[in-house]
């Protein structure tokens, strides 16, 4: 049984054997699934996209890497040949280099063919908050260029508008005077009541370091942002920022597993 999500603006596929681009089916969803199972079934689907050649950008988070694990089962397989993936954290370079994936880079292949990746929150017309991994400017420098931008999420992911789950919105930021970029990010949206945080490691409390040696600042909204991309440019105005975690009409294709089926959402 599956249910088209009302949330989406535009046209919403449920998901069936019929309409997959390839013969590898995920499981069947059904009730009391967890939201683990919701992740692998999302990540399945989305694998049904990669074909043989494909270069491809290899998502970070728990999402993800469901989909970089059953991407190196099917070339372990034989299913699946010469594909080059370029991933978007250190981590998931471990986890894909650990299962034989060949790995590249975006020097060496500037033009992605599909990447696959989580995201924390998915508003109705596809825009996302990504990087609560700590992953965000590899993931937006390496699904900025590619053909095809398949997002991964179980239900729990849709929001009303960006900053509607009321968690953190991620900025990178350099280390250089950080308490002076935090507060200027902060004063850029008190109208919409905005805190801003700087994110630190629970084991120590010391600030968190993304994989480019930068520091992450949260931004918590209490009210909508409204105009995005007025957001988006000011954000990127103030010197001492490197990236900020609204990928705005990036995804190409949403695919969301909830506990009665899994939506496909395009643009
Ligand atoms: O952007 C990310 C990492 O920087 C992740 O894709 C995002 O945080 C979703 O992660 P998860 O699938 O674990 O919920």
């Amino acid at each position: 049984m599956t249910i088209a999500f009302s949330h989406f603006v535009g046209k919403t596929t449920m998901v069936s054997s019929s309409s997959s681009p390839t013969p590898i089916s995920p499981p069947t969803p059904s009730v009391f699934l967890t939201q683990e199972e919701l992740k692998r079934i999302a990540a399945f689907k989305a694998v049904e996209f990669v074909k043989s050649g494909m270069v491809l950008g290899l998502g970070t988070g728990s999402t993800a890497k469901f989909a970089v694990e059953r991407i190196g089962e099917l070339l372990q397989q034989g299913k699946l040949k010469n594909v080059v993936g370029i991933p978007t954290s250190k981590v998931t370079h471990e986890q894909a280099m650990s299962l034989g994936i060949p790995l590249s880079d975006l020097d060496s292949h500037p033009v992605i063919d599909l990447a696959i990746d989580g995201a924390d929150e998915v508003d109705p017309h596809l825009n996302l908050v990504k990087g609560r991994g700590g992953s965000l400017l590899r993931e937006k420098m390496i699904e900025g260029a590619c053909r095809k931008f398949i997002v991964i999420v179980d239900e729990s992911k849709l929001v009303p508008y960006l900053g509607g789950s009321l968690l953190a919105m991620p900025v990178e930021i350099v280390p250089f005077c950080w308490k002076f970029t935090t507060e200027r990010l902060q004063i850029l949206f008190e109208d919409s009541g905005c805190v801003a945080k700087l994110r630190t490691c629970e084991k120590n409390d010391e600030p968190f370091v993304t994989d480019n040696g930068n520091y992450i600042v949260n931004l918590y909204f209490e009210k909508e942002i409204g105009d995005l991309n007025a957001a988006s440019d000011s954000i990127l105005r103030l010197p001492g920022v490197v990236e900020h975690g609204m990928f705005l009409n990036m995804a190409s294709i949403v695919i969301v597993a909830g506990e009665l089926g899994v939506t496909m959402k395009e643009k």
